[in-house]
């Protein structure tokens, strides 16, 4: 068996680049080919539908069935046209990843035949059957009925024979089972928000809406290598393998030259991607050896969302086609950069004002200290909530290193942001206000330039990082749902504006000025929200005593972490903003603790496999070839020389027998501590067991199995190594 290994590296060495066939149109002209967007729902529908599938998508306003008929009529048309059979609701349940259940459009024409046939019902709402998605105990099995319904704002698609439908899927008693419905209604909450608040300074602003511009970051395996690491097939990340003698210490690979098989793939992903309608922008070559990273221009949240999860499935199925494997797991490997996905968000005015960007009046200035520092207050005052938003059993692994996050949310702002909020803290509002002549009073606050030079991404130890005009969300893992993280950043912010207008409208009623009321409110939360920020090394010692000091969530636990959906600030912020129950927050946190204590459950049994069927039988099998060699020197040479002579192997012979022993046991008492947790059925307590009682196992066998690989000859070490692994492509 040990040949897998170099068969697979041997078949993986001699892959060639699959060249992709290039369309003669150029990207603007084959963008969004497979998306029912307005230029198709112009050409296929009639004018006065058109029109009101418009307003649906614009305000809001609900279809009615005759138009939602008509609808489905014209999209049946253009589907037909591009050889559509089958039509799927597409959602997002809370299992990281999307579903679709796909009908066929034929139906008995009730004369022998067939016709094919699509309506507005089977458009706007289906009930799929199936009672196997995560639903936390809201949906008992009895009333196992789900909905999913048409979301008009999220553009239906083609995929091979499919249309896909977007939708929302939501309980028999209406409660959110997926990521999308909390989303739109912290969207919802948040334009109201901003809305208010924009008027302060623009009374013609009538919608706010949240961007997001992710960044996919990724690694890609060879193929036949992957299929022949049972750790990285059934967990997504290696669970040992010891440090390649080159990895990334040369930085080397960052943006450096795209292999030729990679470039292929990404040029067919892209292709893909643009027909589909996601807007591609930036690929290059990241950090570690074999990461790459694809970003699009940024989109209309709820959009983006949808984007990236269609991204994520196009990347693995074309991954496949290239012989590649792509990971999405936030840590694959030990000791080099994990993969990330960084969420850049702002929030933009209909009449077009970026509001997390400088302007140029000093009103507009005004208007932006507001909103840079009601996303302080956001961050602030839910900052164990945003970290449970983006934790995992595998974003653990990736936090506090390798340009990754700590496990503590703070905020970078710059030494020009800094110098302006000190200014508005500091100065009184008559020293604010300068009188120019008869046009009256103007603000005097400082001129901020549009590129701020130390607002690269450069503290990239800062989970939450201004950028010039926007914040980057860095904790945000590589295989998550982004709408977990943003679920969360718009509501807080929903909530941090609306209680900053209350308080500004409080003062106007009491006969202050508008911008009066708004510069005394910024000046409270200026220094309210002052211990969020942090410019420094998130990863030293010092700011985990400091963060300690200042109050902010220090936990490290995901058991823990994930608690902080349930905090009574949570539960408010969520009903207020009318975004979540406390029923649906528990049964979210209930997934989360049965989601932890599986994926932990499940790598203590593939490395407890590997131990036995692996690296114990392989490390003995060199350990008899070392007394062999013993044996037979003490029997051609004196005791004295062959004291001399075996001195080195009878070390390691010894040696290995200390890591496979320790192994054995360890591997024993990892299975008793999984009996013993499996006993408890509460399933918070259950998920700490694994976090307190299992997961030091899994560090303390990886150790020893990792000093094996450096003793055991190269020739019989079953499994792919990491140079291999990392460094053929
Ligand atoms: N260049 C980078 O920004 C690296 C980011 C890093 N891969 C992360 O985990 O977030």
């Amino acid at each position: 068996m040990t040949s897998l290994r170099f068969k697979a590296v041997e078949a993986a060495s001699k892959k060639r680049p699959l060249e992709v066939a290039v369309p003669s149109e150029r990207p603007s002209e084959y963008y969004a080919k497979y998306v029912f967007n307005q230029e198709k729902m112009f050409k296929y529908l009639p004018l006065s539908t058109y029109t009101k599938l418009r307003e649906a998508i614009d305000e809001g306003t609900p279809l009615t069935m005759e138009v939602a008929n008509e609808v489905a009529d014209g999209m049946k048309r253009w589907a037909i046209e591009n050889g559509v059979t089958h039509c799927t609701h597409w959602f997002q349940p809370l299992t990281e990843g999307t579903a679709e259940k796909h009908d066929a459009f034929v139906e008995h024409d009730r004369k022998g035949g067939m016709i094919e046939n699509f309506s507005g019902k089977e458009l706007i709402q289906q009930e799929p059957d199936a009672s196997s998605f995560p639903n936390g105990g809201i949906r008992s099995t009895f009333e196992a009925r789900g909905y999913s319904a048409w979301d008009p704002s999220s553009p239906v698609f083609i995929i091979g024979d499919t249309l896909m439908i977007p939708t929302v899927f939501i309980s028999y008693t209406g409660e959110a089972l997926d990521y999308k419905a909390p989303l739109k209604k912290a969207l919802a909450a948040l334009d109201k928000a901003a809305t208010a608040v924009a008027q302060y300074f623009y009374p013609n602003v009538t919608k706010v809406t949240a961007n997001l511009g992710w960044e996919q970051e990724y690694f890609l395996v060879d193929e036949d290598l992957y299929g022949a690491r049972p750790d990285l097939m059934l967990t997504g990340r290696t669970l040992m393998g010891h440090d390649s003698a080159k990895n990334q210490q040369m930085n080397d690979h960052y943006f450096g030259a795209i292999p030729e098989r990679v470039a292929e793939f990404m040029k067919d992903l892209e292709i893909q991607a643009l027909e589909l309608g996601i807007p591609c922008k930036t690929r290059h070559n990241e950090v570690a050896p074999n990461q790459f990273e694809l970003a699009p221009i940024f989109e209309e949240c709820s959009l983006a969302v949808d984007h990236n999860m269609l991204l994520m499935s196009l990347m693995r199925k074309i991954a496949k086609k290239h012989g590649f494997h792509c990971l999405l797991h936030e840590k694959p490997f030990a000791g080099i950069n994990g993969s990330g996905k960084h969420n850049n968000w702002s929030l933009t005015t209909d009449t077009g004002t970026l509001l997390h960007g400088p302007g140029k009046t000093p009103e507009d200035n005004l208007r932006f200290a507001v909103f840079i520092v009601e996303s302080l207050m956001a961050v602030y005052k839910h900052n164990g909530l945003l970290k449970a938003s983006i934790i995992s059993a595998s974003n653990a692994h990736r936090l506090g290193a390798n340009e990754a996050p700590p496990a503590i949310i703070s905020a970078f702002l710059g030494r020009q942001i800094t110098e302006i909020l000190r200014k508005i803290e500091e100065s009184t509002t008559e020293e604010l206000f300068n009188i120019e002549g008869r046009h009256g009073i103007k603000l005097d606050i400082p001129q901020i330039p549009e590129i701020m030079v130390d607002n690269t991404d450069r503290n990239r130890t800062s989970p939450f990082a201004f950028t010039g005009n926007r914040f980057e969300f860095r904790a945000v893992g590589s295989s998550a749902n982004c709408a977990a993280a943003m679920i969360v950043l718009n509501t807080a912010m929903a909530e941090a504006l609306t209680l900053f207008k209350q308080r500004v409208d409080a003062l106007i009623e009491g006969g202050q000025s508008i911008i009066g009321a708004v510069l005394d409110v910024l000046r409270e939360d200026i220094k309210a929200c002052k211990p969020i920020v942090f410019e420094g090394n998130g990863y030293s010692d010092e700011w985990k005593e400091e963060a300690n000091r200042r109050g902010l969530d220090c936990e490290t636990s995901v058991p823990l972490i994930i608690d902080r959906y349930l905090l009574p600030s949570s539960i408010k912020m969520f009903e207020d903003m009318n975004v979540m129950h406390k029923n649906e927050l528990e049964a979210r946190d209930e997934i989360k603790w049965e989601t932890y204590q599986k994926r932990i459950q499940i790598e203590s049994r593939v490395l407890g496999d590997l131990c036995m069927n692996h690296i114990i039988p392989v490390a003995t099998k060199y350990q008899t070839v070392l007394v062999d060699n013993v044996q037979k020197i003490q029997s051609a040479f004196s005791t004295e020389d062959a004291k001399r002579l075996t001195s080195y192997n009878i070390d390691l012979i010894e040696k290995i027998n200390v890591h496979t022993n320790t192994i054995a046991e360890q591997a024993d008492k990892m299975v008793e501590a999984r009996k013993q947790a499996n006993l408890i059925e509460n399933i918070r307590e259950k998920a700490i067991a694994y976090h307190d009682n299992i997961v030091p196992y899994l560090e303390e066998i990886r150790r020893h199995i990792d000093k094996l690989e450096l003793i055991v000859e190269d020739e019989m070490w079953t499994l792919p190594k990491y140079r291999e692994l990392l460094f053929i492509r």
